[in-house]
């Protein structure tokens, strides 16, 4: 077990690097199946758990997956297997990406049911609506999805109920190799799908409006491998400047994209921090007089409910008092329950969350309930007093690589240690008892 522990005070400063986008390279990798001839190579790949996991669910569709050096090279030539089990989808909601490519290229998917997760139910009937527009026939029974067609799917007219980005995703790959041409209305408008167009295109499909809510794409009989570059990761690089920002400090975001920043960089100004867009990336410099502001999370180009919680941490900070509202999950509020050990006041009201600023935050035992709670509870014990301690790590390592020796490179006091599997269960009453040695150093304590 892991944790990490960090003394809030220092004040960040020098240049971190962003990675490539995770929420890109995992539909990208799913998508390299559709080609039947040739190898896809992509480039820019983040270290991340949820890569080394779709990998694996690649793999064990009889696909070959290759990951060395930031790059993966990806080859789905051989007949490949169409089922997916719980064992492979479960740790990774994202899994479900591979029904699509599976159904357009082999007419048949069989994937396990991606269950709920901390940040809510997270329904996929917007992707089965999709295939089943094509002339799929969609089953759901024991816990698994299937899908099937006779011969290829076929282009058609699709409507989004809401613009979901995964179901945007998997409707675009399928419809990639259909029949005809495909229509898809209140599509998601993400970067990301930007990203996966560019790849899909690049091997040999016909997609246009990428980037709009309105996407068409005429079908291709064959697709090939290409090669790829994953853009770099808004999320990752929003985090880094949330943390600048809220430790007063003066960070230059390298390798980041300002277009895709906007939602963020537009109400870090409106609370008081300075941007500038510099040749080599994105600088922010922190005030001490950060401003409370309100905040509603909305699908691309607004604000990214990815950003939420560490948005949240940094409101925290600020004279007054904010509201955050939360449109895109039913249940992205955990990490409040784990603020509130760290002194704060917060209050939530339907999808609202009132946040009563200028906080005298206080270092405490804290869980990462989900990828972007675990940053947002890093950021806040950047300026918290004492140490804050954060478990449950797994949920960070999804998301980022190697987010505290980062902060550490940027000058934050925090590193990631090792702690016994009594220390990380034990109460913390008792925690004196079981490792005396550790208790005495006021990191663990
Ligand atoms: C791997 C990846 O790219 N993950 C991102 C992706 O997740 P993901 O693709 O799962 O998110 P969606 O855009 O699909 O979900 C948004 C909302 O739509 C609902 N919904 C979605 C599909 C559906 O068939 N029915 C339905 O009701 C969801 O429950 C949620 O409330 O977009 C989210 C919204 O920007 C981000 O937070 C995630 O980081
Ligand atoms: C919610 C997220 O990811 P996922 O959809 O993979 O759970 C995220 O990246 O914040």
């Amino acid at each position: 077990m892991e944790k990490i522990i960090v003394h809030g005070g220092k004040r960040l400063s020098g240049s971190v690097k962003i990675e490539g986008a995770k929420n890109a390279v995992l539909p990208v990798i799913a998508a390299s199946m559709l080609a039947s001839e040739g190898t896809s190579k992509i480039y820019n790949v983040p270290e991340l758990a949820d890569v080394y996991t779709i990998n694996e669910v690649l793999r064990y569709l009889n696909t070959s997956v290759n990951y060395e050096n930031k790059t993966i090279m990806v080859n789905a030539i051989a007949e490949l297997y169409t089922e997916a089990p719980f064992e492979y989808v479960r740790k990774m909601r994202a899994s479900f990406l591979v029904m699509g490519p599976l159904l357009a290229r082999v007419g048949h998917a069989k994937i396990a049911l991606p269950g709920g997760c901390a940040i809510g139910s997270r329904p996929i009937d917007q992707h089965l609506k999709g295939f089943e527009a094509m002339g799929a026939r969609v089953s759901i029974g024991n816990g698994s999805i299937e899908a099937s067609v006779d011969g290829r799917l076929k282009g058609s007219v699709i409507y989004l109920d809401f613009p979901s980005v995964g179901a945007t995703e998997n409707i675009i790959m399928a419809a990639s190799l259909a029949d005809g041409e495909t229509v898809l209305e209140n599509a998601a408008c993400e970067p990301e799908i930007v990203n996966l167009a560019e790849y899909l295109n690049a091997m040999g499909a016909k997609i246009s409006g990428a980037g709009t809510g309105r996407i068409t794409i005429v079908g291709v009989e064959k697709m090939h491998g290409a090669e790829h570059t994953i853009l770099p990761d808004r999320i990752e690089a929003g985090t880094y400047m949330i943390a600048a920002a809220i430790t007063g400090g003066n960070v230059l975001i390298e390798d980041s994209d300002v277009e895709d920043l906007r939602p963020l960089i537009a109400k870090l100004r409106e609370a008081g921090v300075e941007v500038r867009e510099e040749l080599g990336g994105i600088r922010v410099i922190g005030t001490d007089h950060l401003q409370a502001i309100d905040v509603k999370t909305m699908p691309h180009p607004g604000f990214p409910t990815d950003l939420q919680a560490q948005f949240m941490a940094l409101m925290l900070k600020a004279k007054g008092t904010s509201v955050i509202t939360e449109t895109v999950f039913e249940n992205r509020f955990m990490h409040v329950e784990e603020f509130r050990r760290m002194n704060a006041a917060i209050k939530i009201d339907g999808r609202s969350a009132i946040i009563s600023g200028a906080c005298d935050l206080q270092g405490a035992e804290v869980s990462a309930t989900d990828l972007r709670a675990g940053a947002a509870l890093v950021i806040a014990g950047l300026v918290a007093k004492g140490y804050t301690r954060v478990k449950r790590l797994h949920h960070i390592d999804r998301g980022y690589v190697d987010l505290a020796g980062k902060l550490a490179a940027l000058g934050a006091d925090i590193e990631r240690v090792r702690v016994s599997e009594s220390e990380q269960t034990a109460p913390a009453a008792a925690a004196e008892e079981v490792l005396p040695q550790l208790a005495a150093n006021p990191k663990f304590a």
